[in-house]
């Protein structure tokens, strides 16, 4: 195997096509660093487990499905404990920040950290740092023991607070060093990731003995790379109940609509597993797939059918969907938050209105439609059991990995393995539907609405209908729920922009 040194894109070849895209070290900048035993070694509870500390070549192919003559392909360092760590528990002094905006599980991860750190390793010191990057410098500090974390899984939120905006990375580095603090675990979505890598840069050029390892967290899964994210699951299932009423108001009424907005900015992913899950919905609509309201093949079109032959239909509207149709129609408003992110009109409220304003003059047809905005209930609950375990096995990993040396990555589920991912996977595109794949075949099938493509278009001009070249690959970058629905585009900003 051969790696060509650079640590912020170290790459190792093998035979037969093998790459491991592998994480930065703290060896690879500070020579001559003292190891230590792992002290789980002595630990009863991991005593019965065979094999317990993964092998040092231990890695995870990013891509499952392969044929007879495929290259072994691109590959991610396993997660997990290893035999040599890189720090004395006395020494460690860690830090956990939470950034961008809220997700069920938060409090799970923080919990899970720190437990780690206490029980498995016997650090004692760990700080949480309020209020998100701007915490580093202008906040105080909140000591986390197990005792202060205990119960925190339970609530929704994040007992850190968080913020969009005030990343300064010279200052949030001179704090980390004024505090001694050396392992620092920052959980956020793409902009955070952003952030944690010119940390990870600036405290390498200093030249600092300090881990930084990040846990992606985003409510709209658009994190590229990793299978899905943390607390997706609970608010695809938290959606369930805002469905269900919007099909409970819908059926209830002569030609009742129920609209209900989800989030999904760039991409679409609660809405169309909050569809699939629910078997109500007869009209899903993403920012991926660009629909149109009047003529053939269009929504006023299908919203008439659908109350002729049903009496009442349920429409499910991811945040993002149809801005361009917004745009259009109004006077655009480039506005943005803190972090640069763009801010969106709410198409909720304006399609609701166009859809009215089209039945009650065009159609003089009457309608009762009712919009649901469960935005915010959906991302402010906690997490679900299978997100907890989710989160405990994140939180472990990256604990596991900052304590081996591993720095300048993010921890990450590829293929059901927890793996090391490096920083630059992780921001440089973003992950999305797509809609030339099964998955959304699978829900047009479902909720038999048009796919507002025509075939032409589908296979001819896919530019047109903001398919991008990648999206409109037979096989998507990144597998995913069965290799099929998803890819990581570059959005028109990156996601987030720079700040
Ligand atoms: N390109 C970037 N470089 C450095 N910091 C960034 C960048 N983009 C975002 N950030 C910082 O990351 C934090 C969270 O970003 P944000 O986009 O709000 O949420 P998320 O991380 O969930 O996408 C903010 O404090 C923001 O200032
Ligand atoms: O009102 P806020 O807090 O800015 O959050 C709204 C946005 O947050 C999101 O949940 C995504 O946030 P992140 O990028 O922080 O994951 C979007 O779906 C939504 O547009
Ligand atoms: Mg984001």
């Amino acid at each position: 195997m051969e790696s060509n040194g650079i640590s912020e894109s170290k790459i190792v070849t093998g035979d037969y096509g093998y790459v491991l895209q592998d994480v930065p070290h703290l060896k690879d900048y500070i020579p001559d660093l003292p190891t230590y035993s792992n002290p789980l070694q002595d630990n009863p509870a991991y005593s019965v487990v065979k094999q317990y500390f993964v092998h040092v070549d231990d890695s995870v192919p990013q891509k499952i499905v392969v044929h007879k003559d495929s290259p072994r392909g691109i590959h991610f360092r396993r997660a997990g404990p290893r035999q040599k760590i890189y720090f004395e528990p006395d020494e460690v002094r860690a830090c956990i920040v939470t950034c961008g905006g809220l997700c069920p599980g938060l409090n799970t991860v923080i919990r899970e950290i720190v437990y780690s750190l206490y029980h498995m390793y016997g650090v004692t010191r760990v700080l949480g740092i309020d209020g998100g990057y701007r915490g580093f410098y202008a906040r105080n500090t909140i000591p986390l023991t197990p005792k202060v974390v205990n119960d925190i899984h339970k609530r929704g939120g994040t007992i850190l607070g968080t913020s969009r905006g005030g990343h300064d990375t010279s200052k949030i580095v001179h704090s980390i060093q004024d505090r001694g603090i050396n392992q620092v675990y920052i959980i956020g979505g793409d902009g955070t990731q952003k952030g944690a890598s010119v940390i990870f840069e600036e405290i390498r050029r200093r030249g600092l003995k300090v881990v930084v390892a990040g846990i992606p967290k985003t409510i709209d899964n658009d994190i590229p790379v990793i299978d899905k994210s943390f607390g997706f699951d609970t608010a695809v299932e938290e959606a369930q109940r805002a469905i269900n009423a919007a099909h409970v108001e819908a059926e209830s009424i002569e030609n009742g609509i129920g609209l209900v907005k989800l989030m999904g900015r760039y991409s679409g992913f609660i809405a169309m597993y909050a569809t699939l899950a629910s078997r109500d919905v007869d009209c899903c609509l993403i920012p991926e797939s660009p629909f149109y309201l009047e003529g053939k093949g269009g929504l006023f079109e299908y919203i008439e059918k659908q109350l002729k032959e049903n009496g009442h239909m349920v429409i499910v509207l991811a945040e993002g969907a149809g801005q361009e149709l917004l745009s259009a129609s109004m006077q655009s408003m480039n506005h943005q938050d803190a972090s640069g992110n763009k801010l969106l009109q709410d198409v909720g409220l304006w399609i609701s209105q166009s859809i009215k304003d089209h039945f009650s003059r065009q159609k003089k047809m009457t309608i009762n439609l009712k919009y649901i905005d469960p935005t915010y209930m959906i991302r402010a609950v906690p997490s679900n059991a299978s997100d907890n375990v989710y989160c405990t096995l994140l939180a472990q990993s990256v604990v596991h990995g900052a304590m081996a040396g591993y720095t300048g990555f993010t921890s990450g589920l590829v293929n059901g393995r927890q793996t090391y991912i490096p920083f630059y996977r992780i921001t440089e595109k973003q992950h999305q539907v797509v809609i030339t794949d099964r998955m959304w075949a699978r829900l047009l099938s479902s909720t038999n609405q048009p796919s507002f493509i025509s075939q032409k278009e589908g296979s001819e001009d896919g530019e047109e209908n903001n398919i991008s070249g990648e999206m409109k690959n037979e096989e998507p970058a990144t597998p995913c729920w069965g290799d099929e629905n998803c890819a990581d585009v570059v959005t028109e900003n990156g996601g987030a922009s720079s700040v």
